[in-house]
């Protein structure tokens, strides 16, 4: 997958290609990443990219040139036609299904915006779509745009080694995750429950089952309200809840 990124901060994208499973999967050839800055696309002394805004107010919005020559050099960096997404607090809430969607597509191109945002002629001229990591605001979109980047990264074939890939599925269930344990046994007089040290793997995967689903209607009961259970997974749900009362 070829992602390429339209940012004013070249060096903190990039930082994704430096450690951890996104390095890993740009090391293997798997993600293909690049930035562009506008202001390589500035033609003035000043290399200006930003301007005050019409109607007035606080803040610079990014002109729109050296944001459209910029994305034209990006799509042009590959015969591979890309999506074109902007990253912002108005976009559509980003999730798992949309992420699972995005790494499905063989380009990206996303557009990290600052300042106060970019010029709307530009959003019309060249964003496919609009997408928000969460209701908040960032300084730009770059840590929203390495979000979509690490997200889609697990998700690409072979960026995850077996080691991780459980994680994956665990959240891929839309359930939360079930609560994990490591060495030591007892710490600070916390043990680890006894299911977990027996060995008995249906045991195991039936009790992180419950877990996922208890924890998931106590924490995200949203989650569920779309979702009917099976039978398997209502009784154990029922067995949470029991558990809880006792
Ligand atoms: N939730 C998100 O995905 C998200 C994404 C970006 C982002 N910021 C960049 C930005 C992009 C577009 C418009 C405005 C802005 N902002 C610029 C700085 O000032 C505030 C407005 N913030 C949050």
């Amino acid at each position: 997958m070829r992602i390429d990124v339209v940012t004013l901060f070249p060096d903190l994208v990039n930082c994704v290609s430096g450690c951890g499973v996104t390095g890993r999967a740009v090391e293997r050839g798997i993600l293909d990443l690049h930035c562009w800055n506008p202001r390589d696309y500035t033609e003035d002394r000043h290399r200006t990219v930003d301007d005050r805004p019409y109607g007035g107010g606080p803040g610079m919005v990014m002109k729109v040139e050296p944001l459209r020559r910029a994305i034209h050099d990006a799509r042009q960096a590959d015969t591979v036609p890309p999506l074109v997404v902007y990253m912002s607090p108005q976009g559509r809430r980003l999730d798992q299904d949309a992420v699972q969607r995005l790494a499905d597509l063989p380009r990206l191109i996303l557009i990290a915006g600052r300042y106060e945002g970019i010029d709307e002629r530009l959003v019309e001229l060249e964003v496919d779509e609009e997408w928000s990591i969460g209701d908040y605001v960032l300084s730009g979109g770059e840590l929203a745009a390495m979000v979509v980047i690490d997200a889609c990264a697990r998700l690409l074939p072979g960026a995850l080694g077996d080691e991780d890939s459980a994680q994956q599925d665990s959240f891929m269930t839309g359930l939360l995750d079930c609560p994990h344990y490591t060495r030591p046994e007892v710490y600070e007089g916390r043990g680890v429950p006894q299911v977990l040290l027996g060995g008995h793997h249906a045991e195991i995967e039936r009790w992180r089952r419950k877990q996922a689903l208890g924890r998931t209607w106590q924490r995200r009961p949203d989650l569920l309200e779309h979702r009917v259970l099976d039978e398997a997974d209502q009784r154990l749900l029922d067995e949470y809840r029991r558990e809880l009362a006792d």
